[in-house]
């Protein structure tokens, strides 16, 4: 017997009953928030500042408990075989919980509604055939513009039931690809679930190729530590990183769609470059030795070089009396200091500290009774302070790696046994640089520099971070997230094959180790949700080439899809047959992407206007009128549209510096599609892409 499909059109409605219990949930739900606008904060706050605080909380709450009604307040049921946490005693009664993406409880405080994230809902993702985790029945609802308008059943202990893939599953991945990512809280895999709810204290690592669900299960993660964890990560706080701005407009409004407001996005750039401008750029070689670890030892190196052992005692008059610190007791001081590997600054400030305890131990031994004012009070001595100033400096970290990149004896000197010399030229700037502010600093400098901060002042540390198109990060990149993680995890998601940088991750052993979660868990995920099977198939011929040993992703996608490459005889008749493809594209449902070179746009761009379409930028919100991007191909990164078209293959791998890089490149723009993709070129298509041996 097969699992059941229910579609409302009987009058013995077997929706009615759910359909009465939305409608209740809804009531519920309105009570909740009339009831959180009603508070009144007036008796039980002393103060402004407290009713203030309040009042933001309730105005979060009442905003939290929106009914919208584009999002259904549940989307599945579980019938429990028996009560929820009693042994499973004979004929002890069930229980049906309904799951939603927010906790929902009537006047009586019973719940209606349990969110996705509780432990009682944890079955419904992962209750199966082989082990039913006590749930006799599984429910999915279908919707159709906020109406209930379906429902599917699987009994998980009728062994003689076969088991199909759901076919609401399916209706929500062909769904058209309109406006910003939406969340999969309905319909995550048992394989997702796993990282999704894996515990806060322990790192994953999620390596899978194009259209897994890695960033979709990033981000429900951070929406499930942020309800297992709440008022930890509220104070340590949750950041999402993404390889850029176009990409972070596209995910923004998942976690708000869960109930989650509070999480920061950002790129790593923003991360690093708080404190200097960015207006250069590096060459390719130069950028990779800049983010090569090797860089880590030469900027520690550098900034312990300021330590110079002391070669005079230090001379302390207070009233009538003078008390000698000797030169060898403050070696003694630095070298403890040295040795503890304590922060450069925080032992700049240690050891005037040092010095001053050793100036009022002589006083004790002389019969004084000083306290700690007088050991304040000698630390900020001007004798202390030259000294200090001598052997342990402060160090501006801008200023630090300005001297690194422009001082050719100074790079040699700490870059000795670990750069070679044609590495060290490769870094130097070839024009003398006057000043941190004048200076054209580049990305990877900014690292540099962040690396330098963190070396004076450690870096502080969030609860959780979340790093998406992880394979692009360098090593020192690497870095720079994990001392922003230092005490709390991370997930990491990448794939190996989608790497476009010089620097990309080769393994991820080596990103975890740089970024100092070596104990991470990496985990494989290998069904695609987005592109379809005949599309996959195309793209994969590359990845013997860009990435051996990766397996290709099976598509779960049960419609064939479409793959068309057409070649076009002449080169200057190429762009009106891409205008034509987009044309044919658009008469579909839903989105189109004309991925091109970014080379191509200008020229792309100029044939869209003269045949009359608008066109969108990546990252700008495609609407019901507004279907057409034009997508530069190193901006097409974990985006993804219903059709795409793109425009000649070979132009998109000439324009990366090597031809691994090329084809990867290309590899991320065939599969950006969800239902078609047309390629359209006029010089021949990279040979990796014609044969199918
Ligand atoms: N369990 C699921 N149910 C429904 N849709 C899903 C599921 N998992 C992923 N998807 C959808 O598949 C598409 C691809 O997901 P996502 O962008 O997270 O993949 P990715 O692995 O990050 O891809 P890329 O490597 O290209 O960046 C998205 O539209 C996402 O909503």
């Amino acid at each position: 017997m097969p699992a059941h499909v229910h579609e409302s059109d009987t009058t013995t409605d077997p929706l009615a009953h759910e359909r009465a219990h939305l409608a209740a949930s809804r009531a519920a739900l309105r009570a909740m928030r009339e009831d959180a606008q009603a508070l009144d904060i007036r008796d039980v706050t002393a103060n402004w500042v407290n009713a203030a605080v309040l009042q933001a909380q309730i105005t979060d709450r009442v905003k939290s408990l929106a009914d919208l009604t584009h999002t259904p307040l549940f989307f599945g049921r579980l019938d429990y075989l028996h009560v929820v946490g009693a042994e499973k005693a004979e004929g002890a009664e069930g229980e049906q919980f309904y799951i939603g993406r927010r906790h929902v409880h009537d006047a009586g405080g019973d719940p209606m509604v349990i969110d996705w994230r509780a432990p009682v809902s944890q079955p419904f993702y992962r209750a199966s055939r082989n082990d039913p985790l006590d749930v006799g029945q599984r429910r999915r609802f279908g919707y159709t513009g906020g109406e209930l308008t379906a429902y599917e059943d699987e009994h998980l202990t009728d062994q003689t039931e076969t088991a199909q893939t759901s076919k609401l599953l399916q209706a929500e991945i062909e769904r058209p690809r309109v406006g910003p990512m939406r969340d999969i809280v309905a319909t995550i895999q048992p394989e997702q679930d796993e990282i999704v709810r894996s515990e806060l204290g322990g790192s994953v690592c999620v390596q899978g190729g194009p259209g897994t669900g890695k960033t979709a299960v990033g981000l429900h993660r951070v929406a499930y530590l942020l309800y297992a964890h709440r008022e930890r990560l509220a104070r340590t706080g949750t950041l999402v990183i993404g390889p850029n701005r176009s990409f972070l407009h596209y995910i923004e409004q998942v976690l708000p769609a869960l109930g989650e407001l509070e999480v920061k996005q950002a790129t790593v750039d923003d991360l690093v470059t708080s404190h200097v401008e960015v207006r250069g750029t590096d060459e390719a070689r130069a950028a990779v030795v800049k983010g090569d670890a090797r860089m880590a030892e030469v900027l520690r190196r550098a900034i312990r070089s300021h330590v110079t052992p002391p070669t005079e005692p230090v001379m302390v008059v207070r009233g009538s009396r003078r008390w000698r610190v000797p030169a060898y007791e403050i070696e003694e001081m630095v070298n403890e200091l040295l040795a503890r590997d304590m922060r450069y600054g925080a032992a700049h400030e240690a050891l005037p500290q040092r010095i001053a305890h050793a100036v009022l131990v002589r006083m004790e031994e002389a019969g004084e009774a000083p306290d700690d004012r007088v050991q304040n009070a000698v630390a900020r001595n001007p004798a202390v302070k030259a000294a200090v100033k001598a052997v342990w400096p402060a160090v501006e970290p801008s200023k630090l790696v300005l001297r690194l990149l422009s001082d050719p004896e100074f790079l040699a000197a700490q870059a000795d046994g670990l750069l070679t010399e044609d590495e060290q030229k490769l870094i130097l700037w070839t024009k003398p640089v006057r000043s941190v502010k004048s200076a054209r600093w580049s990305a990877a400098d900014a690292v540099l520099i962040d690396e330098a901060m963190d070396l004076v002042a450690r870096t502080h540390s969030l609860g959780h971070v979340v790093i998406d198109e992880a394979q692009d990060l360098s090593p020192m990149q690497y870095r720079a997230v994990g001392r922003r993680c230092s005490t709390g995890s991370a997930t990491v998601l990448g794939d190996l094959a989608q790497g476009t940088t010089p620097w990309s991750t080769q393994s991820w052993a080596q990103a975890l180790h740089h970024l100092g979660k070596s104990d991470a868990v990496v985990e494989e995920l290998t069904a695609g949700f987005r592109v379809p099977r005949e599309v996959i198939a195309y793209a994969s011929r590359l990845l013997p080439v860009i990435s051996p040993g990766l397996a290709a992703v099976e598509s779960v996608r049960e419609s064939p899809g479409s793959l068309s490459v057409r070649g076009v005889e002449a080169a200057d008749a190429l762009d009106a047959a891409v205008v034509a493809a987009c044309e044919e594209s658009l008469e579909q449902q839903g989105s189109t992407g004309l991925i091109a070179a970014d080379a191509r746009i200008p020229a792309l761009a100029a044939a869209l206007t003269a045949a009359g379409h608008s066109y969108l930028s990546p990252g700008q919100e495609t609407t019901a009128e507004s279907r057409l991007t034009l997508v530069p191909a190193s901006l097409a990164k974990g985006l993804e549209y219903d059709y795409v078209v793109l425009d000649e293959p070979a132009a998109v791998v000439d324009g990366e510096p090597d031809e691994r890089t090329g084809l990867r490149r290309l590899y991320v723009a065939l599969t950006r599609a969800v239902s078609g993709l047309i390629v359209v070129h006029a010089t021949p298509l990279p040979h990796q892409l014609r044969s199918t041996e």
